[in-house]
C-alpha cells in the first residue's frame, strides 16, 4: 500500500516562500507545492524543479511542485501563506495593510475551497492583522487559523542573548509575545540560560538594549538587505510550527491566536505562548504577568487593534 505523505502548500514563491519550501523538503515533512500568480508560473515551476533536483544530493524524497493552480493545492494538510508585499527601508510593516490584505483575503478564499480541512500558517504582513484577515475568509475553527510572529521574534531575542554570553543558543530559553511590531513584548523574567534566570548573568542595561534590538530585529535586516526583509530565520519558524503539527508534537510555541478573553482581549489576533499540535493550536497559555509586562502586553495589544481597524472598517 502507498504511504500517503504529508501535503504542504506554500503560497507565495518569493524569498520566504520559497526558502520555506526548501526547508520543507530538506526536513522530508511531505510533499510540497509551491504556489504564486499565473504571471509567475514559470519561475515557481523553474525555483520547484531546481529545489527537486536537490534532493539526490541532500538525500531528500520529497515531490515539490511550482504551480499557479489552486487544483494542485488540494487536500492539503498544511497551507502557508506568504503571498503579499514586503516592506522596503522607510517602511512600517503596517504600510503594507491594505495592499496585503486584498492579497490574503483572495488567497484565503481559494484555499477555502481547494483544502477546507487544512491548517493554516500565516506570515505575510502586518501579521497580527493578516491572520484576522485570513480567518475571516477562510471561515475556519480558530485553531486551525495561526499567524507566525513569535518564534521569529524569540529566535532573534535569544541569538542575541546567547552572543551577549558568549554561550550555544540551545541553552538559552525564552519567549516574546504581543503583536509582531516595535512594541512587542521579550518576557525577560521568564528568560533563562542554563536554568539561570538572565537577569543574574546579564547587566539590566544590557538586557534593555537586547530587548530594543529585538523590537526592531526585521527593520534591522530590512535596512542591511535594502530591497526585501528577512527570510531565513522567518522560513525556519515556519517549518518549526509545521513540523510541530504535522507530528503531534504538542510543542510549547508563541503563535497569533485568536483570543478571546485571555489576557483580558477579546476578538484580537496577537502573539502569545500556545500548544501546537496536531488540532493546530490546541490550547492557549494565559500566564501570569506583573503589572510592568501587562502595561507593556496592553500598549502592543493596542498597535495591533488599530491595525485590524484598518482591515475591518
Ligand atoms: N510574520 C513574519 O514574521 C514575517 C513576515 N514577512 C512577510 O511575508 C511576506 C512575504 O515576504 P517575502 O517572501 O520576502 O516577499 P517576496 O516579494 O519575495 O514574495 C512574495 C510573493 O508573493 C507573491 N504573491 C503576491 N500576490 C499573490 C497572490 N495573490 N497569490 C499568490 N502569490 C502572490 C508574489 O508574486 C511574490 O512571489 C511579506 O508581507 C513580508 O512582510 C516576512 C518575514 C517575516
Ligand atoms: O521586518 C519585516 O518587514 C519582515 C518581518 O516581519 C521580520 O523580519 O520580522
Amino acid at each position: 500500500m502507498a504511504i500517503r505523505r504529508n501535503k504542504i502548500t506554500v503560497v507565495g514563491a518569493g524569498f520566504t516562500g520559497a526558502t520555506t519550501a526548501l526547508m520543507l523538503a530538506q526536513k522530508e515533512l511531505g510533499d510540497v507545492v509551491l504556489l504564486d500568480i499565473p504571471q509567475l508560473e514559470n519561475p515557481t515551476k523553474g525555483k520547484a524543479l531546481d529545489m527537486l533536483e536537490a534532493g539526490p544530493v541532500q538525500g531528500y524524497d520529497a515531490q515539490i511542485t511550482g504551480t499557479s493552480n489552486y487544483e494542485d493545492a488540494a487536500g492539503s494538510d498544511i497551507v502557508i501563506i506568504t503571498a503579499g508585499i514586503a516592506r522596503k527601508p522607510g517602511m512600517s510593516r503596517d504600510d503594507l495593510v491594505n495592499t496585503n490584505a486584498g492579497i490574503v483575503k483572495s488567497v484565503c478564499e481559494n484555499v477555502r475551497e481547494v483544502a477546507p480541512d487544512s491548517i493554516v500558517i500565516i506570515l505575510s504582513n502586518p501579521v497580527d492583522a493578516m491572520t484576522y484577515v485570513a480567518y475571516q475568509a477562510l471561515g475556519f475553527p480558530k485553531n486551525r487559523v495561526i499567524g507566525q510572529s513569535g518564534v521569529l521574534d524569540t529566535a532573534r531575542y535569544l541569538t542575541f542573548i546567547s552572543q551577549e554570553l558568549n554561550v550555544s543558543v540551545e541553552d538559552v530559553k525564552g519567549v516574546v509575545i504581543g503583536g509582531h511590531g516595535d512594541d512587542m513584548v521579550p518576557l525577560v523574567r521568564y528568560t533563562y540560560a542554563g536554568g539561570v534566570p538572565i537577569e543574574k548573568l546579564i547587566p539590566a542595561d544590557r538586557i534593555e538594549a537586547i530587548v530594543q534590538r529585538t523590537r526592531t530585529g526585521g527593520g534591522e535586516i530590512v535596512n542591511l538587505l535594502g530591497n526585501g526583509s528577512a527570510y531565513y530565520a522567518p522560513a525556519a519558524s515556519l517549518v518549526q510550527m509545521t513540523e510541530a503539527i504535522l507530528k503531534d508534537k504538542k510543542r510549547i510555541i508563541p503563535t497569533i491566536a485568536l483570543l478571546e478573553g485571555e489576557y483580558g482581549y477579546d476578538n484580537l489576533f496577537m502573539g502569545v505562548l500556545t500548544v501546537l499540535g496536531a488540532n493546530g493550536i490546541e490550547k492557549i497559555l494565559d500566564i501570569e504577568l506583573t503589572e510592568d509586562e501587562k502595561t507593556a502586553l496592553d500598549k502592543t495589544a493596542n498597535s495591533v487593534r488599530n491595525v485590524i481597524k484598518v482591515v475591518t472598517g
